[in-house]
């Protein structure tokens, strides 16, 4: 299976073309590394490649088609600020099965407290958080993970055992991975190959 962007172009009403003619593949199993300055449109780019915004030009397909809107999403996206991610009226036991019902297994693998269910997001920590919106990002109808600084703020600790998770079980359902971090060391640790945004995207 691929997830292929082609020929996208993008823009913010009013702003000068962030990219334009943007080409990327990712393919099954693959980790896939994606760097490049502050302000150059990488979270754009995840949000695309992820349904949460449409490109001004070009598509985003998966094995060639179209994306559906209504179900759950095949692209997952986890970025860097979990509790903007989750409703906040929620106790942690309804945004975690929000969208399917994580195993225990994996709550154990991503260190994940019982005792964290019955309380609010608010009362967990951004790292504990996180935890959550990873658990939730993996159903298994997840064929490509958008990682975008999805461990920046975290501890080398948290971000081990968050990672080591997330690699153990891509690996076993060959969910794609898409790795976007201003940490070098990081994305040369876990990516197969890396894409600088400056060498795809070409603004005019
Ligand atoms: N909703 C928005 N409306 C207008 N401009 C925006 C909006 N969101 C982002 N931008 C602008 O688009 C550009 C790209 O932003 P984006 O967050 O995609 O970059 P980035 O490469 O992910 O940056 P960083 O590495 O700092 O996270 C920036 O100049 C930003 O100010």
């Amino acid at each position: 299976m691929q997830l292929e962007a082609k020929n996208i172009g993008f823009r913010y009403e009013g702003g000068p073309w962030l990219f334009r003619g943007l080409n990327i593949t990712i393919a099954s199993g693959e980790i896939v590394g994606l760097v490049g300055p502050s302000g150059l449109g990488k979270t754009t780019l995840c949000r695309i490649l992820s349904g949460y915004q449409q490109p001004l030009e070009g598509s985003v397909t998966l094995n060639g088609s179209a994306i559906a809107r209504q179900t759950y999403h095949p692209v997952q996206l986890v970025f860097q600020h979990p509790e903007q991610a989750v409703n906040p009226r929620w106790k942690m036991r309804k945004v975690l099965n929000e969208s399917w019902q994580p195993d225990p297994k994996l709550l154990e693998l991503l260190g994940i407290d019982k005792e964290w269910l019955n309380r609010y997001p608010s009362e967990l920590s951004g790292g504990e958080l996180q935890r959550f919106c990873v658990a939730r990002a993996l159903g298994p109808q997840t064929r490509f993970l958008i990682a975008d600084e999805m461990t920046t703020m975290l501890d080398a600790i948290t971000q081990a055992q968050i990672w080591h998770a997330v690699l153990e079980r891509c690996a076993h359902s060959e969910v794609g991975i898409l790795v976007v971090s201003h940490d070098a060391a990081l994305v040369k640790r876990l990516c197969q190959r890396v894409i600088d945004l400056r060498e795809i995207g070409t603004p005019s």
